[in-house]
């Protein structure tokens, strides 16, 4: 797996699947790495020659000291497309990785064909929620926060159905850096990409999951009516869609990613 330099920054990137085929990024989550794609990795490569990354304060990717920025995220993935000298990819980010989708389809639309954003927000009306979750990571590490986090991720019913996945989530999210971590929720605290929305012009679908409280329905619903032509699919699932439910949500990729 290449380490790519972004501004200083190495951040860990990994490129598999078909070669020659259509090219699709894969965007983490909060607290996850590009491991969370692995349910999908399967069935995408197939299809696509797939880059998966590690976002700045994650996984193996180095932790600069904060502030962090939606624009500096997505200056960290023009950076990979440079590196690895593509000009133009597919997009699926989930959650943090829909909102990089956000910046990135409004400020570089050049370089992106169509986009998925799922389990995501373009605005928090209330930054207490982040400011609550900063404050107790910062006493007592992200051990403090993590059953709450993981009962937002997967339902009750998935969580003890597969209590094995549970874990290795759990795991995945305990081993994020706290400085990384808290870095990103500072970021999303004052997260507001309301105007951005109408700028893109990628084809857009927006994934949305019934019983997901941390990015509900309606905040799907905002980023689709705000952007020309967006269609929206919603799962059954909470916020990490396409762990709960892999082959809906890789069914909804790659048939929008397919159709003409
Ligand atoms: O981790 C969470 O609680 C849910 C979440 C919101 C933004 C994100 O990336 O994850």
């Amino acid at each position: 797996m290449p380490m790519i330099d972004a501004d200083g920054c190495l951040i860990n990137v990994s490129v598999e699947g078909r070669d020659g085929g259509p090219t699709l990024m894969l965007s983490n989550s909060l607290g996850c790495t590009l491991q969370m794609w692995e349910p999908q990795m399967k069935a995408l490569t197939q299809v696509f020659r797939v880059i998966r990354y590690d976002r700045r304060g994650h996984g193996k990717s180095n932790v600069p000291p904060a502030p962090y920025t939606m624009e500096r995220f997505g200056r960290d993935v023009l950076a990979i497309l440079d590196d690895l000298n593509i000009e133009k990819v597919h997009w699926c980010g989930l959650s943090m990785g829909g909102m990089v989708g956000q910046w990135l389809g409004a400020n570089a639309p050049e370089r992106f064909g169509k986009i998925i954003l799922a389990n995501t927000s373009c605005y928090y009306a209330e930054p207490t929620r982040w400011l609550e979750r900063i404050d107790a990571v910062k006493k007592g590490g992200i051990a403090a926060v993590a059953d709450g986090v993981i009962a937002g991720w997967l339902t009750q019913d998935f969580r003890e159905r597969e209590p094995e996945i549970t874990a290795r989530m759990k795991a995945m999210l305990l081993a994020t850096p706290v400085e990384g971590y808290l870095a990103c929720c500072e970021a999303l605290s004052t997260l507001d990409q309301r105007a951005l929305l109408p700028k893109i012009k990628s084809p857009t679908l927006v994934i949305a999951g019934r019983h997901d409280q941390a990015t509900p329905i309606s905040a799907g619903e905002l980023i689709r009516s705000s952007i020309p032509g967006a269609s929206m699919t919603i799962i059954d699932a909470a916020h990490i869609s396409n762990v709960e439910q892999p082959h809906a949500f890789t069914d909804a990729v790659v048939g929008f990613l397919t159709q003409r």
